[in-house]
């Protein structure tokens, strides 16, 4: 499993982070994801709203990006009043030359998947290492409690080696933000993503998988500081 505590890819994500931030607009509409990537974007666009004046509206995904966004001072909506956004920024645990990207590293793609469809352009903010010529990073599927076993025997037909994602600072499985399990299925090399993604989508008990499609940017943080934008 990956260790989630800061790296030294750490100012990596923070030029991202920050890019992405800066590319938004007086009266946007924002979601905002979950992650250390995510939380630089958020903290500068803290400072732009403090500091600049900057007037947006932003859908958290996750406890965490609602708790960071309101420290940041950023104010909140919700999807129910403004089901459009302009734009979603969002970190990625893996992406591929095609743009497919897998999430869900923080146990929070369901929301994301959710917030970054209703964006009209999404951006992802990752560094160097989260890129790679086909995907086989571990898939997080968010599924009921109720059908844990059905989900990994499903996984396990689709070729897929599941293991039930366990709390590190309680005992037991991870409970997402929704109250609900996460097994982590892995899958090798994946061939061809869109079919997995509509395979996983049609598993009985699986609440939402991590494999996005939607990715309309691609912001890259370099160890030498620089950054390149590829869609
Ligand atoms: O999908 C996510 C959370 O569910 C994150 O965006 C992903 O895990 C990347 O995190 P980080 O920016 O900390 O590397």
């Amino acid at each position: 499993m990956k260790d989630r505590t800061a790296s030294s890819s750490t100012t990596e994500k923070e030029i991202v982070g920050k890019a992405a931030a800066n590319v938004i607009e007086d009266g946007m509409v924002v979601g905002l994801g979950t992650g250390s990537t995510t939380a630089y974007a958020i903290k500068e666009l803290g400072r732009r709203v403090f500091e600049e004046n900057l007037e947006i509206l932003a859908v958290p995904t996750s406890y965490q990006s609602e708790m960071l966004s309101i420290e940041a001072g950023i104010p909140l909506t919700t999807l129910s009043q403004h089901p459009v956004l302009d734009i979603a920024i969002d970190g990625a645990d893996q992406i591929d030359s095609d743009l497919n990207a897998v999430k869900g590293g923080g146990g929070a793609h369901t929301r994301e998947k959710v917030v970054s469809m209703s964006a009209n352009h999404f951006i992802v903010v990752v560094d160097e290492s989260k890129i790679s010529d086909r995907l086989d990073h571990y898939i997080p599927v968010e599924v009921l409690s109720y059908s844990r076993n059905l989900v990994c025997n499903q996984i396990k037909t689709l070729g897929g080696n599941p293991t039930t994602r366990m709390a590190t600072r309680k005992d037991g499985p991870v409970i997402t933000d929704n109250g609900n399990f996460i097994i982590d299925a892995s899958f090798g090399v994946i061939e061809d993503p869109l079919s997995l993604s509509k395979e996983l989508s049609g598993c009985t008990g699986v609440v939402e998988h991590g494999i996005f499609h939607n990715v309309s940017e691609v912001y890259i943080g370099k160890k030498d500081g620089s950054f390149e934008i590829i869609s």
